[in-house]
């Protein structure tokens, strides 16, 4: 595997994202591999700030395009310290959600449609755009399930948001399957822990390798 890429990670909510990435980071260290693990919204001091605004339970009078714009600042702040810092460094940047987010969840679900919000994450990301992007397919039921059981963290805003909302982001994930079949790979989130991951890291490995022979 070569270094200096960009790898990101989507699906709905409690789909193991998370626990998934921080095995890969781990496996990754045992090979030797350079990398970090981050998250959006947050990653960095001041897109943390924007993270607690956006995701506060008592802030449900927040406008849509608002939630967008909160998306993208944080964003273009995390990109600019610490993501883009990192490819040029050669790292493997592992990335908890990004872009792909907020086209599921504000262009899709929230209705404001993926090409408006893709033009105003334009002006955040210019032209960083993940080099391999893993969807982690489980329905919205099944993950609210899972974090509703496991009680690890507190449901946030966006967690509470009704079942309807949440179908709707599944159904704007599989959109972009569609629109960026060589980026967006999916992967089976349903399945146990072990073989997501060892599913994952087949992926990674085999298209690094892939995208750097081409
Ligand atoms: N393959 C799996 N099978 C069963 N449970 C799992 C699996 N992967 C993760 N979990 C559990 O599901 C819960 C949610 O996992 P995790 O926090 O990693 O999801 P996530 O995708 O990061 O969610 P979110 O984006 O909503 O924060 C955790 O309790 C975790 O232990
Ligand atoms: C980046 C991004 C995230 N969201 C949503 C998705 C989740 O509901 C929360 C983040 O919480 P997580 O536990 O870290 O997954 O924010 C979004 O709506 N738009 C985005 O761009």
């Amino acid at each position: 595997m070569s270094k200096g890429k960009f790898i990101t990670f989507e699906g709905p909510e409690g789909a193991g994202k998370t626990t998934v990435i921080a095995e890969i980071y781990k496996r990754m260290q045992k090979e030797g591999l350079e990398g970090i693990l981050t998250r959006e919204p947050g990653g960095i001091r001041i897109s943390e700030k924007i993270r607690a605004i956006i995701l506060d339970n008592d802030h449900q009078e927040m406008d849509g395009r608002t939630e967008a714009l909160l998306y993208a600042s944080a964003r273009r702040q995390h990109l600019v310290e610490r993501i883009i810092p990192a490819i040029h460094e050669g790292k493997i940047v592992l990335c908890d959600r990004f872009i792909d987010s907020s086209l599921a969840y504000q262009g899709y679900a929230r209705g404001l449609g993926m090409d408006d919000v893709m033009s105003i994450n334009a002006f955040a990301i210019g032209d960083t755009m993940p080099d391999l992007t893993i969807f982690f397919d489980i329905s919205p039921e099944e993950g609210l399930q899972r974090i509703a059981q496991s009680g690890v963290r507190e449901q946030n805003r966006l967690d509470n948001e009704a079942l309807q909302f949440h179908q709707k982001v599944y159904k704007g994930y599989k959109v972009l399957l569609e629109k960026y079949p060589n980026r967006i790979i999916s992967t089976d989130a349903t399945l146990p822990l072990s073989e997501v991951t060892e599913n994952v890291w087949k992926i990674i490995s085999s298209q690094l390798i892939s995208q750097d022979n081409s």
